[in-house]
């Protein structure tokens, strides 16, 4: 699903690399940690995984293809398939808790349908559904981050990436947000988090991979935060060891209360797909992955590839070209293209992995076929038309197609007086 083949990053100005040829696979279903110091190249990986960096040598691959080879205009199709969180939520400030979800939904050009049902299922999945009017100011910290969540996962991505998403948050809330991600895990999304939270890796025993200045020290199926000696001591040792009892004690506590309990039990015993099915959750879970009719397509080995998966969550500075979904797609409003390009494009293109977690699927993107011309979108022109969101849609959307821009949702240059658009963390 995700393989790191001698992957090396060094950065324009920089002598050490990120990252030294580092060779890792992550397979579909797994829940991956990544740890190491502050530096050690933990956002490296992600960031190359999104295709937001490069490699300088080795090559990434991401469910199924060879991302060098992926063109910047078929960068947002790609990313489409990968969910992302981070530590600071980036929360569009002006709008609901609802319209923050849907955002990203309409700026694939999904259906009014697909929306209205889509967004209430994922608020009740992170147990948001009584706050869906709420704006991002009047949540907790938590919250925020649920709903920074609920909008990673809205479109059924088959990879969360998590950049140290409990980063901003204490300990009990963390708690809160790691059974959220189990929860996604074991309905099948590979996670892939990033953190400096020893307590937090301890207690999930999930797989651990752990970078020392660019390099793999340690890459464990069931592992712990590990050893501390390896890793620069950022504060008092007995201060650290103090916060993590605290967090392993929240999230002992949390997982003795929480509903999703069994199904991280039987995760752990089963295997995600096993635990999924056998979850008393599962129905509510199957329920907001059920077959889009819009996106998904089964190959010829049973596997179900997305044709309009998930969306990026938040990319920052995202100057990468997008380009606009089918105008079928679009329902009452086209995402306008960059330079007044004239031709929708459809469909987006189909990510296709095969079963044996993508080793062997063809590096290629299928081209998105050209129909009809799209519409220009204009101040007074809705993106799509949802009675359920009332407010300034129609007439921000230019500054939030913006916004879209650095999604890779929609073509077009980042706009540096954008950057008012994130909601940072409640302190
Ligand atoms: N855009 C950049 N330009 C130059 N150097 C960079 C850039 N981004 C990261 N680096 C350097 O690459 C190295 C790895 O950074 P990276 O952000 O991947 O580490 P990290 O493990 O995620 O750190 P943290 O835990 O603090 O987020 C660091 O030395 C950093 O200074």
């Amino acid at each position: 699903m995700i393989r790191f083949d001698q992957v090396t990053k060094k950065y324009p100005g920089t002598i050490k690399p990120a990252l030294n040829a580092v060779d890792f696979e992550v397979k579909r279903g797994e829940f991956v940690f990544l740890v190491g110091a502050s530096g050690s190249g933990k956002s490296s990986c992600l960031r190359l995984v999104l295709k937001e960096e490069k490699p300088s040598a080795g090559t990434v691959h991401v469910l199924g293809h060879n991302v060098s080879s992926i063109s910047n205009r078929k960068i947002p199709y790609f990313r489409r398939n990968l969910g992302v969180v981070f530590q600071d939520f980036r929360l569009l400030p002006n709008k609901t808790v609802f319209q923050n979800v849907a955002f990203t939904l309409q700026v694939i050009g999904k259906s009014r349908g697909f929306v209205q049902e889509a967004v209430p299922d994922v608020l009740k999945m992170v147990g948001l559904e009584n706050k869906s009017q709420r704006m991002p100011h009047e949540l907790s910290g938590g919250e925020q981050q649920r709903v920074a969540i609920a909008r990673a996962i809205v479109n059924k991505p088959q990879v969360l990436l998590a950049d140290e998403p409990t980063g901003n948050l204490d300990p009990a809330t963390s708690a809160g947000i790691m059974q959220l991600l189990e929860r996604i895990n074991a309905n099948g999304t590979t996670v892939v988090m990033a953190t400096h939270e020893a307590a937090i890796v301890d207690k999930m025993q999930r797989r651990v991979i752990e970078l020392v200045e660019g390099a793999i020290v340690r890459d464990e199926t069931h592992g712990g935060y590990g050893n501390t000696a390896v890793i620069p001591e950022l504060g008092p040792r007995k201060e650290r060891g103090a916060d993590a009892q605290r967090a392993r004690r929240a999230v002992e506590e949390a997982a003795r209360e929480a509903p999703s309990t069994q199904s991280v039990v039987a995760q752990r015993r089963t295997g995600p797909v096993e635990a999924a099915a056998s979850s008393r959750e599962a129905p509510e879970v199957d329920d907001m992955r059920a077959p889009d009719p819009e996106g998904t397509v089964t190959n010829e080995t049973g596997a179900v590839d997305r044709v309009n998966g998930a969306d990026t969550g938040m990319t920052p500075a995202d100057s990468e070209r997008v380009v606009p979904s089918s105008s079928s797609e679009l329902g009452e409003a086209r995402p306008s293209s960059a330079e007044g390009e004239s031709a929708a494009i459809t469909p987006p293109w189909a990510v296709r992995e095969a079963a044996d977690d993508g080793a062997t699927v063809a590096d290629e993107v299928e081209e998105p076929r050209r129909t009809q011309p799209a519409q220009p979108l204009t101040q007074s022109q809705p993106i799509i038309g949802l009675p359920l969101i009332s407010g300034p849609l129609p007439d921000d959307t230019q500054e939030h197609l913006s916004l879209a821009e650095r999604l890779g949702l929609r073509a077009g240059k980042p706009r540096d007086e954008d950057t008012e658009q994130n909601v940072g963390p409640t302190k």
